[in-house]
């Protein structure tokens, strides 16, 4: 058994900070990186697979176990005879684990006055957890209460409805506004509500005529059944031509800016907010119209998307009236008038500071200048959106990864690629093909394009500094330099 950090001598090792959840993802994560480990090691006859950790003989024996939310420290006194190359084993070890899990990862050395952040009783506690293996949860235990100061419980938790693929919604009429979507249950952010296949495609249409003639092509192809689903989908514009009216009330793009779109059955009855619980994203890899919670929904509230983001109060009324004849009262547009002006005010300064971010020249040559920006955004965006900003947040942690990554530094830009991939992935899914290109970018910065336009901050990703607290670590992301 492993000794603890209260014995003397020079300790070295890494944390895992924040400690997993039991959620799924991070049980495939944690499986996945013991696989590796057990790869790498297999022919060492200093590394020993026990029933439930594995052992590394050299120094204190340190350990990993098999069940990732175990896990809070791997260490070992490197002072001394018996250290017997484990320092080697230590690094070797977090650069796998950072590969699975990023910046979680805080490797520390106490020659270079670096210390583990949990105390070595937590560690202690921890390595003898690693004995006994968890016993499965019994049948009638209630669901755990969510935390929502836990985003990554709330993301990667574990979930119960969705292993048993209940249906988390029901179809009701929602007063104002016809028919809607009404959570079951309460909804974890990051949560797949639905995942919806087309019924059909088509791809933007100039005249009406043209247009009608296409859905009904569209539509007389599809089986019977099919045919009413269309046919059930609300109409704002009946008259000369029903079908394209029926289209137009409900298509959606087939991803940003797509001049293909979409109609779906279940998915073309959620309803607009201009501050929504919830986020559409096409997967062009699976073909499938997406639905995430992007923040916690609780059972009995409506589930709704944005269907636009205006800009101000008079665009969103002009555009809702023009594309969808409905007058928009949700919590942000039912605001008396002040409060109109400045939440108007707020996203015209969002949209002025993301046009000064997006100036390649100026990402290269005044590279504070933009972070400050991108500080401010992150800012603005949670006093307007509270918890609900979504996308904006996953772009604006992606512009600031590009601004690091433009200068090389690699430290930074790893963890806010970390920020912009968990971002991306309460969106849009961990499975999107932007999610998983921003997770790859988060593993190796430097296979953006933009890397050594300038070196003028470059660093290594391992430069990421271990045992700071929050304010330090902000401190050190945004301005440290
Ligand atoms: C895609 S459908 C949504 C489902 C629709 N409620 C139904 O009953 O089939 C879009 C239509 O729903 C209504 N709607 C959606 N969001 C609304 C909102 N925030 N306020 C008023 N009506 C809304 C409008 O009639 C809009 O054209």
């Amino acid at each position: 058994m492993t000794s603890t950090l209260a014995d003397m001598g020079i300790y070295a090792g890494f944390d895992m900070v924040p400690r997993l959840s039991k959620g799924l993802l991070y049980i495939h994560k944690w499986e996945s990186f013991i696989k590796m480990i057990k790869e790498i090691y297999q022919n060492d006859d200093l590394v020993e697979v026990k029933p439930n950790y594995i052992v590394f003989k050299a120094g204190e024996h340190p350990m990993l176990p098999f069940e990732g939310h175990k896990f809070l420290q791997f260490n070992s006194k490197v002072s001394g005879s018996h250290a017997n190359g484990v320092e080697v084993y230590t690094r070797t070890i977090a650069e796998g684990a950072k590969l699975q899990f990023g910046s979680r990862i805080r490797y520390w050395d106490e020659t270079l006055d670096q210390f583990g952040v949990y105390n070595w009783q937590e560690v202690n506690d921890s390595f003898k957890s690693y004995e006994q293996p968890d016993k499965p949860d019994k049948p009638d235990k209630p669901d755990k209460p969510e935390s929502p100061t836990s985003i990554a419980q709330l993301v990667f938790g574990t979930d119960p409805i969705s292993e048993l693929d209940l249906q988390l919604f029901d179809v009701q009429p929602v007063p104002g506004t016809g028919r809607g979507l009404v959570a079951r249950f309460n909804i974890a952010t990051g949560k797949r509500i639905l995942s919806e296949k087309p019924l059909f495609t088509i791809p933007g249409i100039q005249s009406m005529e043209l247009y009608e003639s296409t859905v009904t092509t569209k539509l007389k192809a599809l089986s019977k059944p099919e045919q009413r689903e269309f046919l059930f989908l609300h109409n704002n514009f009946p008259g000369k031509h029903p079908f394209s009216g029926i289209f137009k009330t409900n298509a959606l793009p087939c991803g940003p800016g797509s001049a293909i779109s979409g109609v779906y059955p279940t998915l073309c009855l959620i309803n607009h907010s201009c501050l929504a619980n919830a986020h559409f994203s096409w997967n062009s890899d699976t073909n499938c119209e997406n639905i995430h919670a992007i923040r916690a929904i609780k059972a009995g509230e409506e589930i709704t998307i944005c269907y636009m983001k205006g800009h101000s109060l008079d665009s969103r009324r002009a555009y809702f009236r023009e594309s969808f004849s409905f007058s928009c009262d949700c919590g942000l547009c039912s605001l008396p008038p002040p409060d109109i002006q400045i939440s108007d005010a707020r996203r015209l300064q969002i949209r002025l500071l993301h046009d000064a971010v997006d100036d390649q020249c100026r990402m290269i040559n005044k590279p504070a200048d933009c972070l400050a920006d991108c500080q401010r955004i992150l800012q603005l965006l949670k006093e307007e959106y509270q918890d609900t900003a979504g996308t904006s947040i996953a772009i604006l942690y992606y512009d600031a990864f590009l601004i690091n990554i433009t200068q090389s530094d690699q430290a930074r830009a790893s963890v806010f690629a970390e920020r912009a991939y968990g971002s991306r992935a309460i969106c849009d899914g961990a499975d999107s093909p932007e999610s998983r290109r921003i997770k790859g970018l988060m593993e190796d910065p430097t296979n953006h394009m933009n890397f050594g336009i300038s070196k003028k901050w470059e660093t290594a990703k391992g430069q990421v500094p271990m045992g700071l607290d929050t304010v330090e670590f902000e401190k050190w992301l945004w301005e440290g330099r």
